[in-house]
């Protein structure tokens, strides 16, 4: 191979995937980095003091955002406190073994981390939650989960921002699939770098222009210790179709995944997001009468879920909850803990905590 096109002097080894441009591998981790750096401060995504929660899975995208993260806020002096949250889903022989990577990296990076299991949580692992409903559809439950169990987390580090590691083959397959489905409510959605709500912790993506290659090149040649293995429980088909297709339009144009991402930005929305009521022109989003978490529907979508599971009825929350609520009459059984109170006055069970 050449000799790097950044420094110009050193033996390449590797292609940059985003521009295939031939580069030595000191010059290819800075690259990354900064254009990870550039994304954060370009988007003002953090300021001085924060207090961030790394969600890490253990996986390669989330191991690669924490050494990043920790590399940037040394490097630049972002002052920021950083934490390590981590979501137990109950999946034995994958998450179990992937948090033993995260333990392993929190000792590597000193960083405080936080585990929080579904069992805890809501009473159920994916393990029994398969058991009952079978394959299909379990990536819905596990989902609308994690997103609370990441928020849950995230109140008792006391933090104010998360970070996650969707990289930007993730975003471009998300677009796809919306288009794919007529989604054109989260096409206009899913393509934003940060979502906040008055009610949830702003969550961020700073891998957004990064492609899982070169996370996957990151990873390798920087040695980091990360669980490899895909879920067991993800037959996510749908999202399989648009990463096929989304590999071959890859193999004919490089810029093909930053483009996908680039019409989703510029998607402007004509259809009106039904998802939150609108008063006066002032979007509300109440809490969920049953746990407090946001919610823009009396229960929310988890309290609907964990109804559906135990009362042996789980499609409950996978249908139209509204037909379904006819079907069955209002939901009345006693309401799992306060979300806010839980996390604030409660320390929740977790197997280990920092
Ligand atoms: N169990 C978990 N605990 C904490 N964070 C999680 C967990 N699962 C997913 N995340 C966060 O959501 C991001 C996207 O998750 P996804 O399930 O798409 O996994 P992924 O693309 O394989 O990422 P990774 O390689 O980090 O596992 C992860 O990078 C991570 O930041």
């Amino acid at each position: 191979m050449k000799n790097c096109s950044i420094c110009k002097t050193a033996r390449a080894l590797v292609k940059i995937p985003s521009t295939l441009e031939p580069s030595c591998k000191e010059c290819f981790f800075l690259q990354l980095e900064t254009k990870v750096h550039n994304t954060i401060t370009l988007n003002k995504l953090f300021k001085r003091g924060d207090k961030v929660a790394i969600a890490v899975s253990g996986g390669k995208d989330s191991t690669v955002l924490a050494h990043v993260m920790t590399t940037l806020n040394k490097r630049y002096d972002y002052g920021l406190d950083l934490f390590l949250l981590s979501i137990d889903e109950g999946i034995t022989g994958y998450r179990d073994d992937s948090l033993l990577t995260v333990q392993r990296n929190r000792e590597e990076y000193g960083i405080p981390l936080k585990i929080l299991s579904y069992q805890d949580l809501y009473g159920w692992t994916m393990d029994k939650i398969v058991a009952q409903i079978g394959l299909k559809n379990n990536c819905t439950f596990c989902g609308v989960f994690r997103r609370q169990a990441l928020d849950r987390g995230a109140l008792l580090l006391n933090v104010n921002h998360i970070v996650t590691g969707h990289n930007a083959d993730d975003i471009a397959e998300t677009v796809l699939m919306n288009i794919m489905r007529g989604d054109f409510s989260r096409l206009s959605r899913c393509t934003q770098i940060q979502t906040a709500t008055d009610q949830t912790i702003p969550r961020s993506k700073p891998f957004k222009y990064i492609y899982e290659k070169e996370i996957v090149m990151y990873a390798y040649f920087k040695k980091l210790d990360y669980f490899s293995t895909e879920c067991i429980y993800s037959p996510n088909a749908y999202r399989g179709y648009a990463r096929t297709f989304l590999k071959d339009l890859e193999r004919i144009s490089t810029t093909s995944i930053l483009d996908i991402i680039q019409s989703g930005e510029s998607y402007q929305s004509n259809v009106e997001v039904k998802l939150n009521q609108e008063v006066e022109g002032k979007v509300i989003v109440g809490n969920c009468e049953r746990c407090g978490y946001m919610s823009s529907n009396k229960l929310c979508k988890a309290c609907v879920l964990l109804e559906g599971l135990n009362r042996g009825l789980p499609k409950l929350g996978i249908a139209n909850e509204s037909k379904i609520r006819k079907q069955h009459g209002e939901i009345k059984t006693p309401a799992i803990q306060n979300f806010k109170q839980l996390s604030i006055d409660r320390e929740i069970k977790s197997p280990s905590l920092n």
